[in-house]
């Protein structure tokens, strides 16, 4: 049965700041990346245990983050380290493969399976991403089979063991962000997203891996990838040690250095447009490291995309700004439009 689409712009109560406006409270950075310890509300917090009012004070020092900077890291989240080197080490199985093997796990149609080096571009001035992906959204629940457990055995359990917690830690910022935005409806945020991991909510997990670069086949101008802004709610990303991701900060891109164990939270276009503009979607981008010894290292990012439900009603933000306007955005539409329509320009085409 078709859901009423939702919309939170009649809820709307924040008092509009501009950024540099903003008092920002945290007393640790990472770079200029400002640092939440979240270890009143992480996942090793039960739902039981959590307070309303701890979640309600993080979530304010989220909401001043997103609206300097874009970007947060998040420390003592609950989130197992050991985790992440599981897989770490499941995806590098995967990605040393040969590739008429992964390629048996390309979808063009759906948002499950293998993309092939170079098959994105992100930024269209520049050469196409130099890196290889595998995503995946909720319906991987529903078609386990997809995932390429017969080449590489054990990805299938990992895998979705790993969605899981990422939809339960993204579950506790939206309950945070949701409070801490003073809409008149408390649950306003979270109620857009409803239907987490279901196949009407396209929220994804992609696995981003880049390979080791060869300055001699390397097109000139390469990225590892191309500069962009996320289109969902938040951005959940597990980064290793090496390094290359860049945020446009007043004019110029600046470092996001690595913090071992820290989820990064980056606001996307859908939560800059619920917040009336006031939390800012950053441009990013992953550059190829000046250091040689660098060059030659594989780089890993898990990206968990939590998304509005498909049927929420985004519309253009009320406060705009040159770095950060929806300008493809001319009027109200569903999510899924929005997505759905950017996401067609991401795909090289064959
Ligand atoms: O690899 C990273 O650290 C960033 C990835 C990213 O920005 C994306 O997949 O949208
Ligand atoms: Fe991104």
């Amino acid at each position: 049965m078709a859901r009423r689409a939702y919309s939170v712009t009649g809820a709307l109560r924040i008092i509009h700041k501009s950024a540099c406006d903003i008092m920002f409270k945290s007393k640790q950075f990472a770079g200029i990346i400002p640092v939440v310890d979240y270890k009143l509300c992480g996942l090793d917090v039960s739902d039981q245990q959590v307070k309303r009012e701890d979640l309600y004070n993080a979530g304010k020092e989220l909401i001043d983050a997103f609206s300097a900077v874009g970007f947060v890291y998040l420390t003592n989240n609950g989130v197992d380290s050991s985790l992440w080197q599981e897989i770490r080490d499941v995806t590098d199985r995967f990605f040393n493969l040969e590739v008429a093997l992964k390629e048996r796990y390309t979808s063009k149609e759906s948002m499950l399976g293998y993309i092939g080096l170079n098959k994105e571009n992100l930024d269209k001035s520049k050469p196409e991403d130099f890196k290889e992906a595998f995503r995946m959204d909720g319906t991987v629940f529903k078609h386990p089979e997809k995932l390429p457990e017969d080449i590489c055995p054990g990805i299938r359990n990992l895998i979705l063991k790993f969605m899981t917690i990422c939809r339960s830690i993204a579950e506790r910022i939206l309950d945070s962000l949701s409070m801490a935005m003073d809409f008149k409806e408390e649950d306003s945020l979270n109620k857009c997203h409803n239907l987490l991991q279901t196949e009407i909510n396209s929220s994804l997990l992609r696995l981003n891996h880049y390979a080791p670069v060869d300055q001699n086949t390397l097109k000139l101008g390469s990225v590892r990838l191309g500069a962009h802004r996320d289109r969902g709610t938040v951005t959940l990303s597990f980064q290793d040690n090496v390094g290359g991701l860049q945020v446009e900060h007043n004019g110029k891109y600046v470092d996001v250095p690595p913090l071992q164990n820290a989820i990064l939270l980056n606001a996307g276009d859908a939560l800059h447009s619920i917040s009336g503009g006031l939390i800012m979607s950053k441009k990013h981008r992953v550059v190829v490291p000046q250091e040689e010894v660098k060059q030659r290292l594989t780089r890993h990012s898990y990206g968990f995309f939590a998304y509005p439900d498909d049927d929420v009603m985004i519309n253009p933000p009320s406060i705009q700004n040159d770095e950060t306007s929806l300008n493809e955005l001319p009027h109200s539409m569903t999510f899924k439009q929005l997505f759905t329509n950017w996401y067609s320009k991401t795909r090289v085409p064959n």
